[in-house]
């Protein structure tokens, strides 16, 4: 039996599954943790993933390795290949007015469409190179080379030789802002326009193409950022919608055209298998259960079991889950509140669903922006840590006013990532049937009143101090 590795860098965690080449089947796996914040020496990752694969009883044994990892982080080496500083992550929002500066220095949203299928926000590499030019000048020119977080832990486990060895893949360029998933080639002026001057890219390499070997001689294949990874990994087709409950709060769905969102809500993506990934990502989703959690003083299980004992709508308790800020919609300033506490809903039941309620209603509006381009949904499958919450199943079903389908729990990135190792190393046109294992459907009714309340309070927000 043949073993492959697949690994997820995320926002919070390096994870590692060892997977049957043929089948899919977990053989075993390990997670270490990254440290806090929005700023993150890729070191650490680097750190991470030797403690993560250690503790999945190590790689020896596999025939191919491949990484998926958190998007848009920018990593930027000097011309020994050295690291610049340390990244600036996805969920950083000091780039915001960057963002704005080059909408209006390429001559608006629709010109960025037309470049690269996305409006520049606060995630998106390219607005961190502008932030990078425009407060660390000294650091911009010290810059060589400009990679993401997978590309370079896939760089790093090839042995690192030279810039010129760095490889990249389609899903994961597709979220810098200067390369265009319709014409499958870097728009090298974008990123000038972003870092100041040229600078190394990593080769962007075919689905799956052996991308590099490591030095004891395993393939790697080409990687993909975390959500092109996930897609991968459940196998999803047409008329699948994915929602991840992570860090992020995503939602996608595979594509066989690429898709052009002017509003800026949905990012038109490419995934890693050759085709395309409409997505909407938001800031605050797991994270704001956690604060739930932490606020009402229990843990993840007893959070659920206070939501699921509050009706839905909570009474008009209304939580406007802006924690971080927000990308989806564009709000990188604002905070979350509070609306339609009375007597009646000032308890720890209701105060836990409209926490709930208001993370998924978030990305129930992300949905209809994926929708509304013209994408089928006919199945909604959700991953992610939060996934492992029943509150957080029953809720997003009533919401969504569809049947939610949850793997078992897993990494699901990983995975999606073990099985682009398993199609590297089998060279064949499609990747391996992996087929799911145990998804559990849920279904509730419909609670269209919750997004109504909802849509009336959503705006009502204060910017951070
Ligand atoms: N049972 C649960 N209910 C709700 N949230 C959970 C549960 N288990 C884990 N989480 C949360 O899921 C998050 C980690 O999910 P993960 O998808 O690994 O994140 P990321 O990919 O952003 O690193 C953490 O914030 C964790 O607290
Ligand atoms: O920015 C995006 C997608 O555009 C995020 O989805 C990141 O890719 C991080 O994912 P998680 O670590 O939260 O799963």
């Amino acid at each position: 039996m043949a073993l492959v590795a697949g690994i997820d860098s995320s926002t919070q965690s390096s994870k590692v599954v060892v997977c049957d080449a043929d089948t899919g089947e977990l053989v075993r796996s390990g997670s270490a943790p990254h440290p806090e914040g929005t700023e993150v020496h890729p070191d650490a990752w680097w750190d991470a993933l030797q403690q993560a694969i250690a503790a999945a009883g190590g790689l020896d044994d596999v025939a191919a390795i491949a990484v998926g990892g958190q998007q848009h982080g920018m990593v930027c080496l000097d011309e020994h290949g050295a690291v610049v500083r340390p990244a600036l992550l996805w969920n950083d929002t000091r780039s915001a007015q960057a963002a704005l500066d080059l909408i209006d220095e390429l001559g608006g949203p629709q010109a960025w469409i037309d470049a690269v299928g996305l409006v520049p926000v606060a995630s998106f590499t390219v607005t961190k190179l502008r932030w990078l030019r425009d407060h660390e000048p000294e650091n911009a020119a010290r810059v060589a080379a400009v990679c993401l977080p997978h590309d370079w832990l896939t760089w790093k486990l090839s042995g690192a030789e030279s810039l010129d060895t760095l490889v990249t893949d389609r899903g994961d360029a597709s979220g810098t802002g200067y390369w265009s998933p319709t014409t499958g080639e870097y728009r090298r002026d974008l990123l000038e326009l972003g870092l100041g001057h040229d600078a190394v890219l990593p080769r962007v390499v075919a689905p799956a193409e052996v991308a590099a070997h490591t030095p004891a001689g395993q393939p790697l294949g080409p990687g993909t950022g975390d959500n092109a990874a996930a897609a991968l990994g459940l196998g999803a087709v047409t008329g699948d919608v994915i929602i991840s409950i992570g860090t992020s709060g995503v939602a996608c769905a595979v594509a066989d055209e690429p898709v052009g969102d002017v509003s800026g809500a949905v990012a038109g993506f490419a995934d890693a298998t050759g085709r395309f990934l409409p997505l909407v990502a938001t800031m605050n989703a797991a994270r704001v259960l956690d604060a739930a959690a932490r606020l009402l003083g229990t843990d993840h299980a007893g959070l659920s079991e206070l939501a699921l004992s509050a009706p839905a709508g909570a009474g008009g308790l209304v939580l406007v889950p802006y924690l971080e800020g927000e990308r989806t919609p564009n709000k990188p300033d604002a905070t979350g509140a509070v609306h339609g506490l009375r007597l009646e809903t000032a308890n720890p039941a209701y105060l836990a669903r409209a926490f709930v309620e208001g993370m998924i209603c978030g990305l129930a509006d992300g949905l209809d922006a994926v929708r509304a381009l013209g994408t089928p949904v006919e199945r909604v499958v959700m991953v992610g840590g939060a996934a492992r919450s029943e509150a957080v199943r029953e809720i997003a079903s009533a919401v969504l006013g569809l049947p939610v389908s949850v793997p078992q729990p897993g990494e699901y990135v990983a995975r999606g990532a073990a099985r682009q190792a398993a199609w590297v190393l089998a060279g064949t046109a499609e990747p391996p049937a992996w087929p799911l294992a145990d998804v559990v459907r849920t279904e509730v009714a419909a609670t269209p009143f919750v997004r109504e309340r909802y849509a009336d309070v959503r705006d009502l927000t204060a910017n951070k101090v």
